[in-house]
């Protein structure tokens, strides 16, 4: 996986690496300078190398600073963050999920963890090749000087790494609960929020502040268990490495003293080691943070390459129109199968109708139609391809799904209507054919009428006209209508009842429906019934299905009550 990451962004790695490199000349001419001080003390004079070493430092560290620094710093950790986002929306533009709630909780944590792995190019990478390159110098340095303290700073690394060891497990604990605080609070406050004419039609506005104010403060309570955890492990951290530090000087103090070493060396190799254990301080601290992000990182990717995988599997494009569907085998969700050993044929011709009591998998049924579900077991079939073999996308130019609420845009009328069409036609003939949107031209503005934000400024049924219309005016070649007249009157219902069985004339057409009056108007139904799919006529259904049988008795006995 760091392999991975480390290859996000690749082209701007370079302009990292020179930006290290200057930085690192920018350190090494403190020490230059603290050493070619401490030699002048010493003899008096100054030394000529080092002072034409300082020179050089301090050139490159300023051109650095007033030029490069503005066009090389955080480019790589920017065309990083780029490369993931472009990937993950990729993933996420597909999805097309009818449960929004969780799409805004995953893509607001998704697009959290996007940013924070900036702290791998922007301060693991920079301060591990600094880490390197001082640790060259230093080790080399102190070799060569006085070899028995590099034993200091090493033990300085390996107290270190024991303490945030043991420290690790608890971050897990502490980072996890917070997390899950975080998400139960995000969570209430979503559905509170799309919830908010209810709490007040229902005057639970009390409850709900209560209830609010009890997550945010189990929220503070985890968010101060996360900190308190922080400063432990930076305690920890300074501990050990300000203790080898301290130690370190009080050693080159002795042999100064001893007069082992002199003062030139110690405050060579002194700031070296300063230099070098406060990168790695730096170092400890981020690496940190940025394994506490390595899972979720792990879940983005995941997310991407099950887009790779599906698409590099369904590669098979459909070259013309589709004529048939079926679907044969099981349908459900992964933890649990909902209608098994099914078979539902569809073709162009009439309408097939698909019905059953709530809860008993036709919306199931139309998002496993729709590739959004797979099939648990079994196959879809259109014309002689698998649509597993499909792209969600190639699918989706020949098939339009339409649920009991339908979107519009801000917008006029037209622009939602022609929304889906790409070539130039007669829509307005079209509409008037099908007897469709003809309430537009009561309208003052008629077909220039804005709908307002969804359709607000439109009632029900004719927000649902315009969406039917859309469809059919895309000219797919699959119609999949899903309880699309349930909330909307009567004569609205009945008007696009007639359109549809006009549409299927052409197309292939099913609609999803509890509704006895337009159930008996179609030539052939799919009725849930325990578990089990039967077909039939409306006739052949009442005489197979008892309930159905028994729900239409009750309807044409109101019906008839209603008539006397
Ligand atoms: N994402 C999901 N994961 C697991 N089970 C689900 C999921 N979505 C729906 N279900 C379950 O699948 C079953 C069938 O649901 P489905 O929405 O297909 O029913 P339906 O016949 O369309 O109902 P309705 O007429 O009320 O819309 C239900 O028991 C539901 O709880």
């Amino acid at each position: 996986m760091i392999k991975r990451i480390w290859n996000l962004g690749g082209q701007q790695r370079w302009r990292t690496y020179i930006q290290v490199l200057c930085q690192w000349l920018s350190e090494m001419l403190v020490v230059t300078v603290l050493t070619a001080g401490a030699g002048r003390a010493i003899s008096g004079s100054w030394s000529t190398p080092l002072l034409i070493c300082i020179c050089i430092q301090f050139i490159v560290s300023f051109t650095y600073l007033m030029v490069g620094a503005p066009i090389l710093s955080d480019r790589w950790a920017s065309a990083a963050s780029k490369d993931l986002q472009h990937q993950f929306f990729k993933y996420y533009l597909k999805q097309a999920s009818t449960d929004t709630t969780k799409m805004m909780k995953i893509l607001h944590q998704d697009l959290g963890t996007i940013k924070r792995i900036a702290v791998f190019y922007d301060t693991i990478i920079p301060t591990s090749l600094q880490l390197i390159m001082t640790g060259i110098v230093m080790v080399v340095t102190i070799l060569f000087i006085h070899p028995l303290t590099v034993l200091i700073p090493l033990l300085g690394i390996f107290a270190l790494g024991g303490g945030m060891g043991l420290l690790e497990g608890l971050g897990d604990k502490k980072n996890f609960a917070y997390i899950a605080s975080f998400n139960h609070m995000g969570q209430r406050f979503l559905d509170d929020f799309f919830g908010m004419n209810s709490l007040i039609m229902y005057q639970r506005q009390e409850q709900y502040a209560a209830d609010f104010a009890e997550d945010s403060e189990n929220f503070r309570q985890k968010t101060m268990g996360v900190l308190v955890y922080q400063l432990q492990t930076l305690t920890i951290m300074d501990l050990c490495l300000y203790g080898a530090l301290g130690w370190f000087v009080v050693a080159q103090g002795m042999a100064v003293a001893a007069g082992t070493l002199n003062i030139m060396s110690a405050v060579l190799i002194s700031s070296l080691v300063s230099l070098w254990l406060i990168d790695f301080r730096k170092f400890g601290y981020f690496i940190h943070i940025f394994m506490s992000t390595l899972p979720k990182v792990k879940h983005i990717f995941e997310l991407i390459d099950y887009d790779t995988n599906q698409t590099s599997s369904a590669s098979v494009d459909l070259k013309k129109a589709p004529r048939f569907v079926k679907l044969d085998g099981s349908v459900g969700y992964a933890d649990r199968n909902i209608l098994s050993n099914v078979t539902i044929d569809l073709e162009i011709g009439h309408v097939v109708g698909l019905a059953g009591p709530s809860g008993s998998g036709k919306s199931t049924i139309a998002r496993t139609l729709m590739k959004q579900l797979p099939m648990t077991s079994g196959s879809i079939t259109v014309d002689n391809t698998n649509l597993t073999a499909l792209t969600r996308q190639s699918w989706w130019r020949f098939v339009a799904y339409l649920g009991p609420e339908s979107v519009l845009f801000d917008g006029s009328i037209e622009d939602n209507l022609l929304f889906g069409v790409h070539t130039d036609i007669n829509w307005e003939r079209q509409l008037k054919e099908m007897n469709l949107c003809q309430f537009v031209q009561d309208l003052p503005d008629r077909f220039e009428t804005v709908v307002g934000e969804n359709g607000a400024r439109l009632s029900p049924g004719q927000r649902q006209q315009i969406a039917i219309a859309r469809a059919i005016l895309a000219n797919k070649q699959v119609y999949i209508f899903d309880e699309i007249t349930s909330n909307i009157d009567v004569d609205n219902a009945r008007q696009i009842l007639r359109v549809i069985k006009q549409l299927a004339q052409s197309k292939i057409t099913m609609l999803i429906t509890h509704r006895l009056d337009d159930i008996e108007q179609l030539d052939e139904v799919y009725l849930v019934d325990n578990g089990r799919l039967v077909h039939g006529t409306p006739v052949e259904l009442a005489n197979k299905v008892v309930a159905f049988k028994q729900l239409i008795d009750e309807q044409n006995q109101l019906l008839k009550e209603v008539r006397a």
